[in-house]
């Protein structure tokens, strides 16, 4: 990406994909895909069953490498990065289906995270010699004890995961990610299993994390609706295409985004395997 002089903007990104194609056989998943995250942005990216989202979030977190194009993060090219590279970087990321350990409570979660953040290497030696299940130190606790009442974990601090409700596993999660230093978190449908007040109440957290914070973040939603809400930029794919981007009253608006996802004026299709499209962009009178 080049300003009107010429400069690149890639130093003030935080991660960005260039040029992005993924092809699985004959199907083109993404084609040529751009989309960037810049520093304190909340991001989002939608588009239809099959559009290509995870296909794009694997390619960004570093679970797949693409067959053109470039992952930069802060401008670097970490495309053949691995994803614990990009980790070490300040990429963190939740999952569409929380992977919580479930003999562990909320607090020993955090403070596994933070021991990988402040002691590197050595927590494997720690969980070997038992080192890695030593009282946190007043230090860790501190730091431990700022990540759970950001996410107003508190309560639950010492209750094991296993039990706990999906909308607070999310938040474990997110605690989790959050105690690790990012600077950008990857969430991967993060209102997936979650009730219309539990997606309200994870919006508004993940907005403070954002702002108190300066996380970026990306959101990978089927939900537009919260996309639509919280996101300053939102992208949007379809058949592996980015069809748009901009801020959410302009998708809102767009004929060819409310076409993409009601079903009609499609393009050309790649493969005929590509599943019908679901769901609708609502507009401003039926929020
Ligand atoms: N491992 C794979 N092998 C072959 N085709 C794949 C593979 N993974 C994804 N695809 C195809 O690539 C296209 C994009 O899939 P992808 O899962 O990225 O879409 P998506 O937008 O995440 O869809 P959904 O909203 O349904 O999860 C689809 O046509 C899908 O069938």
């Amino acid at each position: 990406m080049s300003t009107v002089t010429g400069e690149s903007s890639t130093m003030t990104t935080r991660l960005e994909a260039c040029g992005v194609t993924v092809r699985f056989g004959g199907l083109v998943a993404l084609d040529g895909v751009d989309l960037t995250v810049p520093p304190g942005a909340v991001v989002g990216l939608v588009g239809p069953n099959g559009a290509g989202k995870s296909t794009l979030f694997a390619v960004l977190s570093g679970l797949l490498r693409p067959d053109a194009g470039q992952v930069r993060m802060g401008g670097e090219d970490v495309t053949r990065a691995s994803a614990s590279a990009r980790a070490r970087r300040g990429l963190a990321r939740t999952f569409q289906r929380p992977e919580l350990f479930s003999g562990l409570t909320v607090r020993e979660h955090v403070v596994l995270a933070d021991r990988v953040r402040h002691r590197g290497g050595r927590i494997l030696r720690d969980l070997v010699t038992g080192g890695g299940f030593r009282r946190p130190s007043a230090a860790e606790n501190e730091r431990v004890d700022a990540v759970l009442d950001a996410l107003r974990l508190g309560d639950l601090r010492n209750r094991e995961v296993s039990g706990l409700p999906l909308g607070a596993c999310r938040l474990v999660e997110v605690a989790r990610a959050l105690a690790t230093g990012p600077e950008v978190l990857l969430l991967d449908e993060p209102s997936s299993g979650l009730d219309t007040r539990e997606t309200g109440e994870l919006a508004a957290t993940l907005a403070r994390v954002n702002a108190d914070h300066g996380v970026s973040l990306l959101l990978v939603e089927h939900d537009v609706e919260m996309v639509l809400g919280m996101c300053g930029t939102v992208y949007v794919l379809d058949f592996g295409a980015m069809i748009r981007s901009g801020p959410p009253e302009e998708i809102r608006s767009d004929p060819a985004v409310r076409a993409a996802y009601l079903g009609t004026e499609r393009p050309s299709r790649t493969s005929p395997s590509i599943s019908t499209a679901q769901g609708a962009v609502p507009d401003e009178e039926s929020r």
